[in-house]
């Protein structure tokens, strides 16, 4: 059979105080008796302590298992806590529900999606993004049964979580000109609803720039929102295309380079700033965005320096090969990536 299929979740919440009716939920879902939560360090008090309650109160029976890293390494230990019964709660950022989900698709088992921030847009997607010594791959997985998504808890998430979360989605303005250019150049099907999903999703960021503030749930609301229709358009698309282009190339450079890199979605923000440079864009348009949702747009703000930033732009189409960007096939010289840094005032 080789029918592509569109996953979607099948059951989607976004309110205050909702991780309290993770129980209820998981049993109108049937989802069985049997969960693992799969956490981080800093999110067990914040997010998985709730749920361990709700799944008390019902009687229904679970492990947990706290992981920092989405490394082959993590999804081999989660899989190994793994029973054809048990249900995987991924309760976290990213890393953590990008580990919950792709164990959880190794071994055939219902994963529900549970952010306590909306710092990335994989929360509904069904890809998983995997760092290894050498490599970063977007694996195939599946899309979470549902998704629990308590907003309260996210609006008191620290803000950068959020900024950052709004940063890796207006990078969806230069992932789209870089796939309508692998389309044009080299073919690569295209999908015209996934690329309209995906401006969307990140016009649903820039229009409603006033709106998102600190410790607000309705702005948590809006954000949260935005990173639900990204994730719908990575589904659409079956792969990361419409979300992620060359500037995530350069975010992925970076985490190869730096010891402590920046938050995923601050250097894709950086990144799209140079890229809509290089596609010939109003690259000030997307550096007022990211300002004004306090998000980062210079390597002092994130603590990188100058020539980290040049290696990450000379590294960044040897990441991916295969995902055809701006950069083209050899990609900028270490001159032109001072020129595109500096001109861009990212340095
Ligand atoms: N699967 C996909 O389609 C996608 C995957 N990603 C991946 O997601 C990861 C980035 O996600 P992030 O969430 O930025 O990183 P992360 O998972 O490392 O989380 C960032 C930090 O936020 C903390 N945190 C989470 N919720 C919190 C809360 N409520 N209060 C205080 N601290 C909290 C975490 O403990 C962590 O220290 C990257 O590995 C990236 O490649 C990003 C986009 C799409
Ligand atoms: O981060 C993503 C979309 O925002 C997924 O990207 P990658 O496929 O590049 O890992
Ligand atoms: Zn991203």
């Amino acid at each position: 059979m080789t029918n592509r299929k569109i996953q979607m979740p099948r059951e989607v919440y976004i309110d205050p105080g909702i991780v309290h009716d993770t129980a209820e939920i998981c049993n109108s879902l049937h989802l069985g008796n049997d969960f693992l939560i799969v956490t981080g360090s800093h999110t067990y008090d914040i997010g998985a302590r709730p749920v361990i309650e709700s799944l008390e109160k019902n009687n229904l029976s679970y492990d947990v298992i706290k992981v920092d890293v989405a490394s082959e390494e993590s999804i081999s230990e989660v899989e190994e806590l793994i029973t054809p019964e048990t249900t995987v709660l991924g309760v976290g950022g990213g890393k953590v529900i990008d580990v919950a989900k792709l164990s959880s698709f190794n071994q055939g088992v219902y994963f529900v999606s549970m952010p306590t921030t909306a710092s990335h847009d994989g929360i509904v997607s069904p890809l998983a993004s995997i760092k290894n010594p050498n490599t970063s791959i977007s694996a195939t997985a599946h899309s979470p049964i549902a998704v629990i998504a308590d907003s309260e808890i996210i609006a008191q998430s620290p803000f950068r979580l959020l900024a950052a979360g709004c940063a890796d989605l207006i990078a969806n303005f230069t992932a789209i000109k870089d796939w309508e250019l692998a389309h044009r150049l080299k073919n690569e099907a295209f999908s015209e609803s996934a690329a309209a999903l995906s401006i969307m999703s990140a016009h649903l960021i820039t229009d409603n720039i006033a709106n998102i503030k600190p410790n607000l749930e309705p702005s948590a609301r809006i954000v949260m929102k935005s990173l639900f229709s990204g994730g719908m358009a990575i589904s659409i698309a079956g792969s990361s295309r419409p979300a992620s282009g060359s500037e995530h190339l350069f975010s992925h450079a970076l985490d190869k380079i730096l010891d402590k890199p920046a938050l995923h979605g601050e250097q894709c923000g950086i990144g799209t700033i140079m890229m809509m440079y290089l596609h010939g864009g109003d690259w000030r348009v997307i550096k007022n965005a990211l300002e004004s949702v306090q998000a980062p747009t210079t390597a002092v703000e994130v603590g990188i320096s100058d020539e980290e930033i040049i290696d990450a732009l000379v590294m960044a189409n040897k990441i991916r090969p295969e995902r055809y960007t701006i950069l083209g096939d050899n990609g900028v010289s270490r001159e032109a990536a001072y020129e595109l840094a500096y001109k861009t005032e990212v340095i």
